[in-house]
C-alpha cells in the first residue's frame, strides 16, 4: 500500500505504475473521494458547531424562539448524521481501492504485460550434454520407485505427490540443509503454520487479488497460506520495533498450499506444480532505506544461487517485468533452473523487494535513531522449495543407467555410494 501523501504528491507516477502493472483502477476517482471526504468532514464539523451554538443559546432564548431554535438544531444534527453515513461508504470504497494501488516498479524492470517481457540478466552453470536419451523426472522416479504418483492421486486428487525411499529422505534433508545454510547467513530459523486469518493475507498482499488461489477453511474462518511469507509478514504487525531490533532475519519453514486455480492444464505431469509443497523462505524486515533494501535483495539472491551452485543445477537469473512482478513488488528477480526434459529453464526461486508497501498494509513500524516512527521495508526470497527443485535436480544428474549421481555437497547429506 502506498501512503496518501505519496499518492497525492505523485499521482502521475502512481498512474504509470497502474498502467505498467496492468491494474484496473481509477486513481482520479480515488483522489476525488478523498476530496469529497475532506469537504464533508468540514461541513459536518460546521454543522456540529452550529448545533452546539444553538443548544448553548437555548436556555437564554425568548419562549417564542425556542421552537424555531429546536427545529434548526435538529436539522443540523440530522444533516450531520446523513453526511457521516455517506462518508462511511466513501471511506470503505477508498480503503478497498487503496489495497489495489500497486507499488512503483524498479526503473530497471522491463515494462510489459506478463512473463513474456521478462529479461535474462545472467546465466550460470553448463547445461548437461547427455550421450544417452535422458529421462524426465517422472520416468526416473518410476524407474527407481522413488514416488507413488498414481495411487496417491486416487486418494488425494490431482497435483498431489508422495515421495518414497531415498527421494523422500532427500526432500527432508534438503529442507534442513537449506535452513542450516541460510542460518549460516545470520537468519533465524522459524517454523510457521500455513493456517492464518484473513487479515494476514491482506497484510502480505495475497488478498484481495488472489483469493481464488487460496484454500479456505470456511468453518473456522481461516485460510491456508501458499508461502511462509504470509505468516512472517503478520508476525510483528502492530508492534513498534526499535531500530536496534532491525534487521529481523527469518529463515521460515512451512508447508505451502496453493489451489493453482489459474493453472489448469499447465505442468500436470509430475512434481513441478502441486497443491501442497514445502519451502524454506528467506524473509527480511529492515530499516526504510532503499539502499539497505537493495543490499538485502542482492544478499537474498546470492544465498539462493549458492544453494543452486552446491546442487550443481544450471540456472538463469531473470529481471521480472512490471506486469509479471505483482502488485506489491518494487523489484523481483526470479531464478529459473534448467529442466533437460523440457529443454528450458523453469522458475524455482523468486526474490522480491517491496520497500514499505507490505509493511504499510501490515502496520509494521519501527522507531528510528531519530526517534521518528516509520514503516519498515520487507523483502523475501525462496531459499529452496520442494518438490519443484527435485525436477531439475534429478534430471540434470541422471546417468545412462537411470540412476542419479549426487553432487558432493548433497552426497555428504545423503551418505551411501554417492548416488541417490
Ligand atoms: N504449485 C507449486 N508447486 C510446487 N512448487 C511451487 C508451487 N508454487 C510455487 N512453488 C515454488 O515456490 C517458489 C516461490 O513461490 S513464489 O510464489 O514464486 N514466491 C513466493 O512464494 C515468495 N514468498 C518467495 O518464496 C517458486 O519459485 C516455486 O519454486
Amino acid at each position: 500500500m502506498l501512503s496518501m501523501d505519496f499518492i497525492k504528491a505523485h499521482p502521475d507516477r502512481v498512474k504509470q505504475a497502474i498502467i505498467d502493472k496492468g491494474v484496473t483502477l481509477d486513481l482520479d476517482r480515488f483522489l476525488a473521494l478523498d476530496e469529497e471526504l475532506r469537504a464533508a468532514k468540514t461541513e459536518v464539523d460546521a454543522l456540529r458547531a452550529e448545533r452546539n451554538r444553538i443548544s448553548a443559546s437555548f436556555k437564554d432564548a425568548a419562549p417564542e424562539q425556542k421552537a424555531e431554535l429546536g427545529k434548526r438544531a435538529k436539522e443540523a444534527g440530522n444533516r450531520a448524521s446523513a453526511l457521516e453515513k455517506e462518508m462511511e461508504g466513501k471511506r470503505a470504497e477508498m480503503a478497498a481501492m487503496q489495497l489495489l494501488i500497486p507499488n512503483i516498479p524498479y526503473e530497471g524492470a522491463p515494462v510489459g504485460p506478463d512473463e513474456s517481457a521478462n529479461v535474462v540478466i545472467r546465466t550460470e552453470g553448463e547445461v548437461p550434454e547427455f550421450d544417452f536419451e535422458p529421462l524426465d523426472h517422472v520416468a526416473l522416479i518410476e524407474k527407481n520407485g522413488w514416488a507413488d504418483l498414481n495411487r496417491v492421486t486416487q486418494v488425494s486428487g490431482s497435483r498431489t505427490y508422495c515421495l518414497k525411499g531415498r527421494l523422500a529422505l532427500l526432500e527432508q534433508k534438503l529442507m534442513t540443509w537449506a535452513l542450516e545454510e541460510i542460518m549460516g547467513n545470520g537468519f533465524d530459523p522459524i517454523t510457521v503454520p500455513a493456517i492464518a486469518r484473513e487479515e494476514a493475507f491482506v497484510r502480505q498482499g495475497q488478498f484481495p487479488g488472489h483469493r481464488e488461489e487460496t484454500y479456505a477453511l470456511e468453518k473456522d474462518e481461516m485460510f491456508l497460506a501458499g508461502t511462509a511469507e504470509v505468516v512472517l509478514t503478520g508476525l510483528h504487525s502492530g508492534e513498534i520495533l526499535e531500530a536496534a531490533d532491525l534487521p529481523i532475519l527469518y529463515a521460515g519453514y512451512s508447508p505451502c498450499f496453493r489451489r493453482e486455480a489459474g493453472s489448469a492444464g499447465r505442468d500436470v505431469r509430475g512434481l513441478l506444480r502441486v497443491h501442497q509443497f514445502v519451502k524454506v523462505e528467506q524473509y527480511v524486515i529492515c530499516e526504510a532505506d532503499d539502499e539497505v533494501s537493495e543490499e538485502w535483495h542482492a544478499r537474498l539472491l546470492a544465498a539462493a544461487e549458492t544453494l543452486l551452485a552446491k546442487m550443481e543445477i544450471p540456472y538463469q537469473v531473470i529481471e521480472t517485468s512490471t506486469g509479471d512482478m505483482g502488485l506489491g513488488k518494487y523489484r523481483m528477480n526470479d531464478i529459473e533452473s534448467w529442466v533437460p526434459s523440457l529443454g528450458k529453464y523453469r522458475e524455482t526461486h523468486s526474490c522480491s523487494t517491496l520497500h514499505d508497501w507490505q509493511a504499510r498494509r501490515a502496520n509494521l513500524r519501527y522507531r528510528g535513531e531519530d526517534g521518528k516512527v516509520r514503516h519498515a521495508h520487507t523483502l523475501n526470497n525462496t531459499a529452496l522449495a520442494s518438490p519443484r527443485i527435485l525436477v531439475p535436480f534429478l534430471e540434470n544428474h541422471q546417468t545412462a543407467d537411470g540412476r542419479v549421481k549426487l553432487p558432493p555437497a548433497i552426497a555428504e547429506l545423503m551418505g551411501g555410494d554417492g548416488y541417490l
